[in-house]
């Protein structure tokens, strides 16, 4: 049990002062209240010669005990409210941090769910009872120890009877700690299970209706309640009885004290007083105890939560150097790089330069590793072998963030944020004015149609950019990557077609974007291939030709025969 407390404290950071105070608080909160029993046994002593003196010492040490438990309560109050919210708080934005530097192969889908899960469930639930855990553990054991002291000065009899009572309370309590240790991690999975679900559902929700498999998801989220619910119940059933068990040790072993203290007086063993304040210490003995009993199983619930937590939150870190990246020049090399996700390599031994202000067209089958290829001069991977350079310097000595500050990446698939078009497009530099985000736009062709939209420029987006045309998406994204100016560009090129009139608009935009820039294309046009300085080729992660277009297409290879695929698929003219 102990065992919940230091881990917790582990996590704390600037909050482990505060545990500490609230402990001791706490303690001193038990101590107090066991106080009372000598103000009764004070009164019960002389009961033959009662006098207002005795009453008022015996009232005195009555009120202090009340007023020290209100204080040290109201101290611990204080000093513990919103600690739970305190640490977590800071372990959600240390997690935060560290999602930041973690590759982008951690943010799998599998990932993503249990993430999601973590930062919200799991901490609210530890948020909500870590404190109230350690309160209700602290002060049962301050209590049970202090008592049995006070017992021993009494009755060595009746204390070792109390201790036998304390030792099968905790006996019991192995018992539910058991029974949660069974329960904590089917209720953790199922948790999981239902967030993994319930996104899934959301995210995938238009393909299963196109393809009117919307009842079928829905099965399977409505199984993942059912789980959920099978979970709650389940614990719920196999800790709840055992707790009743608990309580009713306590009150039996009370019912004990009371006779023993009884028997004693009847043999002679103590004086009345001393059986009284016996009997009346009988039930408070065990009262703090009793609460201990959910703690016991929340401190296993916790740990079984804390384990998965560490567990998901061993995020891999890439920048294990905090240096900035600056260079004079923009050249990219790859020298011999070698990639894979996992033990699968998808890109081998790959020799590559890219001069500073030239175009590089990456052409080649699906899968061949043109998007790979691409992150990893982002550094959004590291590579395994071979050495990334951008201005003759290795992007892996550099951090993440800096590498990406020289780059505009522009996706296919293209996402925007639940913001306004402006903060959308201001997400390339966010101390632009309103003009620049607005020239940015024109040159990206998008001004005109933020103009035709309800609140122009203030127009709110659905998220991930729902609101919008493929196309639309793709130059609103050009027009940020415009606003950042960064040296290199990345441009991944739309595979689908758009309509004549939006691609003419695009292939501007494009055009706007790239002037000027070292540019890395994977090419899906003719025009964007036919103009590059060089185009690569590749197959299942190797460079297997490179060249102009004209050279290319002079020899018999991938190239020519791709570009005649392109040709009849697209209507290319070559
Ligand atoms: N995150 C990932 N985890 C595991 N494997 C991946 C991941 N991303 C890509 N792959 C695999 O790596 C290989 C190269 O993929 P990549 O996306 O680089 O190809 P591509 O040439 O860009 O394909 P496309 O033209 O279809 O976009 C593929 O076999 C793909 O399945």
């Amino acid at each position: 049990m102990f065992e919940m407390i230091r881990r917790v404290f582990k996590i704390a950071g600037n909050s482990r002062g505060k545990i500490v105070a609230g402990i001791v608080y706490n303690i001193l909160k038990s101590f107090f209240n066991g106080f009372m029993m000598f103000g009764v046994f004070w009164i019960l002593l002389h009961l033959d010669g009662l006098s207002p003196v005795v009453i008022g010492q015996s009232f005195g040490v009555i009120m202090c005990s009340v007023l020290g438990r209100f204080f040290f309560q109201w101290m611990y109050d204080r000093t513990m409210s919103g600690s739970g919210y305190d640490i977590f708080r800071d372990y959600r934005l240390e997690i935060g941090d560290r999602l930041k530097q973690a590759p982008m192969g951690y943010f799998s889908e599998q990932n993503l769910g249990t993430i999601q899960a973590m930062l919200t469930t799991t901490i609210s639930d530890l948020e909500g009872y870590s404190m109230l855990a350690i309160e209700q553990m602290t002060s049962g054991v301050a209590m049970a120890v202090l008592m049995s002291v006070m017992m021993f000065l009494f009755s060595p009899v009746i204390a070792g009877l109390s201790l036998v009572g304390l030792a099968l309370g905790m006996l019991v309590l192995r018992w539910v700690r058991l029974r949660a240790a069974q329960y904590a991690p089917i209720y953790q999975e199922a948790q999981e299970h239902l967030v993994g679900k319930v996104m899934e559902y959301i995210r995938g929700i238009s393909v299963l209706r196109s393809f009117s498999k919307g009842e079928e998801g829905q099965r399977e989220v409505r199984t993942a309640f059912q789980k959920k619910w099978d979970a709650d119940y389940g614990q719920e059933k196999a800790t709840a009885g055992v707790l009743r068990f608990y309580g009713l040790t306590f009150k039996l072993m009370s019912c004990v004290l009371i006779a023993a203290a009884a028997l004693l007086y009847l043999a002679g063993q103590i004086s009345l007083p001393y059986c009284l304040t016996f009997l009346f210490c009988a039930f408070t003995v065990y009262s703090d105890l009793e609460t201990m009993g959910n703690s016991a199983f929340l401190s296993k619930k916790i740990n079984t939560e804390l384990d998965r937590l560490e567990e998901v939150t061993d995020i891999p870190k890439m920048d294990t150097n905090s240096e900035k990246l600056v260079v004079s020049h923009y050249d990219i090399s790859l020298e011999h790089i070698s990639f894979g996700y996992g033990d699968r390599r998808v890109i081998h031994d790959i020799l590559l330069e890219i001069p500073e202000h030239t175009t590089c067209a990456i052409v080649g089958p699906s899968g061949s590793g043109k998007t790979t290829l691409c992150n990893l001069i982002a550094r959004f991977w590291d590579v395994q072998e071979g050495i990334v350079r951008i201005g003759g310097k290795n992007v892996r000595n550099y951090t993440a963030d800096s590498v990406l500050e020289h780059i505009s990446m522009v996706f296919q698939n293209v996402y925007l944020f639940h913001d306004s078009v402006e903060n959308n497009i201001r997400f390339g530099r966010s101390e632009a004015t309103h003009e620049e985000v607005v020239a940015a736009a024109k040159r990206a062709c998008c001004h005109d149609f933020i103009l035709t939209l309800p609140d122009g420029y203030d127009t709110i987006i659905g998220e991930g950019g729902s609101t919008f045309s493929g196309g639309e998406k793709q130059r609103i994204s050009i027009a940020r990557a415009i606003l950042k100016d960064a040296p290199i560009i990345i441009l991944d090129e739309a595979t689908s077609s758009v309509d004549p009139e939006n691609e003419q608009a695009l292939l501007s935009a494009i055009q706007e974007l790239t002037k000027d820039k070292t540019l890395i294309s994977i090419a899906h046009r003719l025009s964007t291939v036919r103009n590059a300085d060089q185009i690569i080729v590749i197959d299942h992660g190797r460079i297997i030709q490179r060249g102009t277009h004209e050279e290319l297409l002079s020899i018999d290879g991938m190239y020519r025969r791709f570009l005649s695929l392109r040709t009849e698929a697209a209507g290319w003219h070559l």
